[in-house]
This record gives C-alpha cells, structure tokens and sequence, in this order.
C-alpha cells in the first residue's frame, strides 16, 4: 500500500534475513565462476516497437551482487508495495501526489491525443502545435528581431526542472542542434550567469525564453526583469519586448504582467512536476535547437519507454529492476550514493539532470500516511562522463572504503567516429573494462606475480596494489544517442524513481525541503540594508551578516 512503511512488508524482512545470513557469500568472482549463463540470466534488451523510432538498450545487472532468489524476493517487495497499481494510478492521472492534491501526468506529454478527464490534458497536443510554429519561425529566420533580422541566440532563463532538462538535452542532442543558433541558460541568481550570456547576445538578435512553472521564482523573476532591462537599454521601446520574450509557464496573470502577451506563452499544468517538464513547453528551447521532428521522437522514446513500464512483466522490466538492484545496495548495503558514468560526451549533464530528477524526488524522510521511516530512502547521485570520471575520483570506487553502486552507459554507435572510429574503440575498452576491474578486482597474489622480485622487499607497495573487487555496477548499451534512444532511457530513470518511492511510501511528486531556505532567505533580504535590523538569527549566522555588511563596499 502506498504510504506503508517499507520495513513491514514481509518481503523487506526476508531480504534483511538474506542479507544478514549470505552477504558473505556473494562474491562475484565465485557466482560468475559457478554459473557459465549469468549474462543472459541476469541481462535484458528492450526494443521499441514497430512504427516508433528505433531504439536497442541493453541493460546488464549480472555484475550485481544479488542471485535469483534474491531478484525475486526485491520484486516481491515491488508487488507488495503495490506498485503495479501505483503505477496505473499515476498514467490514469490519480492524483498521486497527495500532499499537493496534484495528479502526476508527464506522461501524457509523451502522448498527445490521450484522453483524460483532468484539465490541461486535451490541449497537450495544441500547446505542441504552438511550440512546433514559433520553433520553425525561429530556426527559418522568419521570425524577425525588432530591427528586421533574424535570431540567431535563445536564451533560456530558469532554474531546476526550468533549466536541467533543457540543458542536459541540449547538449546530449547537440549533434541534431542547428548551429547557427546559439543557446544560452541563465539559471544562477548570481549576476555573473546572466552578464557572461549577455556579453556575447545581440540585443537586435536574441530571443529570451522565461522557463518557471510558477512565475514566482526568484531568481528567474529577477534575472528576467535585468535581461528586460538590458534589452530595453538598447531597443528603448516597450513595444519591441513582444519579439524577445516569451514565456513557459502555467500562470498566465503572472506571466501578463511581466508585460509578456498570452500569445507569446506557451502553457503547461500543475500535474507537470518541475523536475519532469522537459517533455511539456519547458522544452521549448530544446525544440528551437533540435528543430521539432527530433523533439517529437524524443517524446516518443519516452512513450515507447511508459508503454514497457506499463505492460512488461516486472522480471522484464528495465526501470523496475533497475529500482531492484539500488533498492538492495541503499537498504540493505548501506551505500549512501549511486554514480552514474555515461561513455558519451555529449551526456556530460546526465547525473547532473538526475541529481534534481532522483534526489529531489526521493530526498523525503516521511511517509505518505506522515510516518518517520526507519529506513534509508534515496541515494546521492552523482557522477559526470568517462573517461573523465577515471582521472578524477575512480580511485575511490576501486579502493576506497564506500561501496559505491555504479551505473555505466555508452552508446554501440559514436556520433563522431573521428580517426576511423579509434576513439570510440578506445572509448568503449574503457567502458567493458571498468565494471570488470570492478567486479574482480586483483589479489594480493597477481600483485605478487606482476611485481616479481620486487614483490618480496616491499609489502606495502604489494598491499597497495590490491583491488578487493567485488564492487558492483550496471551496465547500459544503445545503440546510438538518438533523440528517441535519450527520451527512453530518460523515462527508464523516471521510471526507476517512481518505482523505488512507492516502495519506500513517500511522495516523490513534492519538493518541501526546499521551502524553508526560501522563507529564511526572504527575511534576510529585508534585513541586509541596515545592521540595526538583523535579528531572530543565532550567532553564527547574525555575525557572518554582520561581517558582509562591515565589509561590503
Ligand atoms: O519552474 P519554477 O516554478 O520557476 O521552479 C523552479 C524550481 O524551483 C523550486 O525550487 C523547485 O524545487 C524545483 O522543483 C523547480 O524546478
């Protein structure tokens, strides 16, 4: 039931029992040497089907440290927690999300033409057509700056859900992008976002894009007004604002009195959350760089991806047993992170985007029915692309004392096989051998072996040289990052979060650990002016205000 503890399912006591009696046992170098076909017992392919864009993913779990008993005591905790029924709850737009009475619809953005009673899901289509027109405008320089020429900069201005999905597939798709338009995001309150966009933006050629579902952020709202500012330095007359701004948002009152016309916004719903809107007029900045078609297949990657979470058996379902395997490392291992690698460049931003998209969904300590959990709930993502990662902190998943569960993604394909595709091989030797340096590690008797005579005379260099192994990781191949290959493995990791907060209870939909930093935020603005009025605050706090406000020129 959705709201329960997760600690009363039988189930979860049952993996408790397993962990607790063979964790000792599961060392992956004995379960691999024991079972020849692990690979294709523990390994699954999806393909989209016929008519939708092509689309090959293949997820390897072998390298994990689990067995089929264990498999399928994970997925009985998936039934028990109900999920499949959560799951249809959340498509038929039950409103789910319980402390913000909202349902939870980004999936009907990837299917327009649904039809569902809640509002704002009739007009997904329209809302794609109007995006589809001014994107066209844009990208075939019809749409003409105040002075009569062409756009050739956007710059999207927002922060979290209004800013990550954007960028990350903006540069994840960049090799689709149209290049004579530049993109810029602005998304940090400090100054300097928006003066280094600015710096290198044609007030006569730029288009801004104000990205914030409620209209009321801070820092959008703030950066907003300067762009404004700065635009009208130049144009002078209001009336030009109407070529340069436009608006993504679902207050339309707000959006008006920024002096933007309805006809220049471009609407969504509350049943979009933030960390989910890419795929509605959020990613209005992705379509003008990507050009429509490509965002149409993006969306309907995703929907391939919705329609196997829906229908596949959970033993086959790919964002379901990736919720099975980190659900086993963050409850029972005790790891406090997962990483996630891509092998692609143009994915730099992945874990980036999945930083908001898992951690401020899954970030709760409360249940849904308001019971403290007993247990750990989501993980620190984090991560950034190979081969990068390997000269940076690799050290710490070979060696280091953490388990650190790692999740390797790269595509068959290089969308710049340069030098005869020799980086790319490269590329991909690196990925096969990681997850296996990994998982086998090397023992102090091949360190001796390698070092030879070398061995004998220095122990500590022999101890050094040691990997432990048994370091688990998944690993993910497509086939090439196409937009429909980005929209589906977007919609597994959607998927997995979904699937792992319903087992946990909480509501995944709502984002209250952000409020409070706000309201305190607020109250300090008021109060830096004039040092006589900083009050209410402990001392640490009231003497780094006071020390800003006796230092600052
Ligand atoms: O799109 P906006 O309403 O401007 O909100 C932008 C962001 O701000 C909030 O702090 C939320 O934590 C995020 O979920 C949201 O994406």
């Amino acid at each position: 039931m959705p709201g329960t503890l997760a600690s009363n399912y039988p189930s979860w006591k049952k993996l408790q029992q397993i962990y607790d009696s063979q964790r000792n046992q599961l060392i992956l170098k004995e379960i691999f040497a024991a079972d020849p076909s692990r690979f294709s017992k523990f390994s699954r392919h999806f393909t989209a089907p016929i008519g939708t864009p092509a689309i090959s993913i293949l997820y390897d779990y072998s390298k994990n440290l689990i067995t089929e008993p264990i498999l399928k005591t994970l997925l009985d905790l998936v039934r028990e927690a109900d999920v499949p029924d959560e799951r249809d709850r959340m498509f038929s737009g039950a409103h789910i999300n319980t402390s913000e009475g909202r349902a939870v619809l980004h999936t009907a953005l990837r299917n327009p033409g649904l039809k569902l009673a809640e509002e704002g899901v009739s007009e997904v289509g329209e809302v794609l057509e109007h995006m589809k027109t001014f994107a066209n405008q844009v990208r075939s320089g019809e749409w003409k700056g105040y002075t009569g020429k062409r756009i050739t900069a956007i710059v999207n201005i927002g922060i979290g859900g209004s800013d990550l999905g954007p960028v990350m597939v903006t540069e994840a798709l960049k090799s689709y992008s149209q290049r004579d338009i530049a993109c810029h995001f602005v998304s940090n309150i400090d100054g300097t976002h928006l003066a280094e966009a600015l710096r290198v933006c044609d007030p006569e050629t730029t288009v801004f894009i104000i990205a914030s579902k409620t209209f009321t952020t801070q820092e959008t709202i703030t950066n907003a007004t300067s762009a404004r500012d700065w635009f009208l330095a130049t144009a002078k007359d209001k009336a030009h604002v109407a070529k340069h701004f436009v608006a993504l948002s679902t207050n339309t009152p707000a959006v008006t009195e920024f002096g933007i016309s309805e006809a220049n916004m471009f609407k969504f719903w509350d049943w979009v959350g933030g960390r989910y809107s890419l795929w509605s007029a959020i990613g209005l900045s992705i379509m003008i760089s990507l050009g429509p078609d490509n965002f149409f297949e993006l969306l309907a990657g995703a929907k391939a991806m919705d329609e196997h979470f829906k229908t596949a058996p959970l033993e086959e379902n790919l964002p379901v047993l990736l919720a099975c395997v980190g659900l086993w490392y963050n409850d029972f291992y005790g790891a406090q992170t997962n990483v996630l690698l891509p092998y692609d460049q143009y994915m730099w931003k992945f874990a980036d985007y999945f930083q908001q998209g898992d951690m401020e969904s899954n970030g709760k300590f409360v249940t849904k029915d308001g019971h403290r959990v007993d247990y750990q709930t989501g993980p620190i993502i984090w991560g950034t692309s190979g081969t990068n990662a390997q000269h940076s902190f690799y050290q710490l998943i070979h060696q280091g004392t953490k388990l650190i569960p790692a999740d390797f993604l790269a595509p068959v394909e290089s969308q710049n096989p340069i030098a005869h595709g020799k980086h790319h091989e490269i590329l991909l030797s690196n990925f096969f051998a990681q997850p296996e340096a990994l998982a086998f590690g090397k023992t102090e008797e091949e360190v001796r072996r390698d070092l030879g005579p070398a061995a004998s005379t220095n122990e500590a260099l022999v101890k050094s040289k040691v990997f432990e192994g048994n370091r688990p990781t998944n690993s993910i191949m497509f086939q090439k990052l196409t937009p429909g290959t980005l929209g589906a493995l977007i919609a597994m990791y959607e998927h997995k979060i979904f699937t792992q907060g319903v087992v946990w209870g909480i509501n995944s939909f709502d984002q209250m650990g952000v409020e409070l930093g706000k309201v305190l935020a607020k109250s300090i603005l008021a109060q830096l002016p004039d040092p006589a009025k900083v009050s209410g605050h402990d001392s640490s706090t009231t003497g780094l205000i006071h020390w800003y406000q006796k230092n600052r020129k």
